[in-house]
């Protein structure tokens, strides 16, 4: 397992960083949302590289309350805050409950933003989803495809909260010149995932099904859509060290999308994931479920122009993500 993150209760701000990069070594960076997939990653990612990271849970201090977050951020004063906490879900759960993914992120980013700005923190960084781009976007998809054409309708309200939260983070910047900044993720997963299989993304829910199909003798496995739609995968760890990159050396105002170059079918995860797991039996496919986009491959030349690259192929992370899972499980029942 990877280290779990240095973590600092609130206190007074000592001193503005102030070296010539963007996020000076040893800043103190509010990550919320730390207990999520993304926000334990990059908390983990963080303290490894020698910042401090600050973290609050959400019992006490619920981010759609924007009073509170002001209150919070003004006593912590941060050198940075990344914004990870968010309303998250795979295609059932976005299409079938729309309400939470709309609200409870537009008034997660109102607060964390305008609250960010109100403390005087320097540096902030958004995250986005991929699924911000019109379904027929041109593949691999270019940041410049952002409003060009209608959306997903299986993920629309959650593509619009976060669409809103660029437009804030742009406006932030051109009024006040605020360092504040926005990634697009594609598809994530790792440890830290959830694999509740009516909530979750395909990657995790896989990884589940097959397990359980493997370890009880199943003849047929069956999943959802037509198992034709491309998706690309990132190992959040990898995700991590973007954001870390993003925050040190990039400020402009246009979103940087973060993925790996490459995508598969989700038939073609779910013969990796077989495999992983050890499942050899038939693979069938509901078209009564959703597919959502039939392809979401991000164009990464601005991500690799700044000198990313992704480290961890996708069978070796579902791999590692599946032990993860395994371990995981294990401890619960315990
Ligand atoms: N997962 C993916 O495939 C992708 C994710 N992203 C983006 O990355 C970001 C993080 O996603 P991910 O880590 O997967 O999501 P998770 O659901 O794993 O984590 C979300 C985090 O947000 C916290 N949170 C939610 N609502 C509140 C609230 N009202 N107050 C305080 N904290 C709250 C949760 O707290 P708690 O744990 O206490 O519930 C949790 O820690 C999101 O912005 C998402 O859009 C982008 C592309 C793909
Ligand atoms: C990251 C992104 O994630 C969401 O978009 P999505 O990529 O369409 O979501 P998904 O991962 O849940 O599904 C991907 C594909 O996989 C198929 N599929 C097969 N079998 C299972 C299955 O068992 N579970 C799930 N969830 N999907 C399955 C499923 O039918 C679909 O064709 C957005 O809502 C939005 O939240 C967002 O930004």
């Amino acid at each position: 397992m990877t280290p779990t993150p240095r973590t600092t209760p609130a206190h007074p701000h000592p001193s503005s960083a102030g070296s010539g990069t963007l996020l000076p070594s040893g800043a103190r960076v509010f990550v919320a949302g730390h207990r999520g997939l993304v926000g334990s990653a990059v908390a983990r990612r963080l303290a490894a590289d020698g910042y401090e990271v600050l973290t609050r849970d959400r019992t006490a201090l619920d981010l759609r309350d924007a009073d509170t977050t002001r209150r919070w951020l003004r006593r912590i004063r941060p050198d940075a805050v990344v914004l990870a906490a968010a309303k998250v879900g795979g295609i059932m759960a976005n299409s079938t409950r729309p309400v939470p993914f709309l609200e409870d992120n537009l008034r997660i980013q109102l607060s964390v933003v305008s609250g960010a700005h109100a403390a005087g923190v320097p540096r902030l960084l958004f995250l986005g989803s991929s699924c911000i781009y019109p379904r027929h976007a041109p593949q691999p998809i270019p940041e410049e495809a952002l409003l060009t054409g209608p959306l997903e309708p299986t993920n629309e309200p959650y593509a619009l909260a976060k669409i809103a939260g660029i437009a804030q983070i742009r406006a932030y910047r051109e009024q006040y010149g605020a360092s504040y900044i926005c990634a697009m993720p594609t598809n994530l997963y790792g440890p830290g995932d959830n694999f509740d299989l009516e909530t979750s993304h395909v990657l995790p829910a896989l990884v589940r099904r097959l397990h359980e199909a493997a370890r009880e003798g199943a003849e047929q496995v069956v999943l959802w859509g037509s198992g034709t739609p491309r998706r690309e995968f990132l190992h959040v760890d990898d995700l991590a060290r973007a954001c870390v990159l993003l925050l040190r050396d990039y400020d402009g105002p246009m979103p940087v999308n973060v993925g790996c170059g490459q995508d598969l079918t989700v038939a073609e995860l779910a013969a990796t994931v077989a495999d992983v797991v050890g499942y050899r039996g038939r693979i069938a496919w509901d078209p009564q479920r959703p597919d959502g986009t039939p392809r979401k491959l991000l164009d990464v030349s601005r991500l690799f122009a700044l000198g990313f690259r992704p480290r961890i192929p996708l069978r070796e992370g579902i791999a590692t993500t599946y032990a993860w899972w395994l371990e995981a499980s294990a401890q619960r029942t315990a």
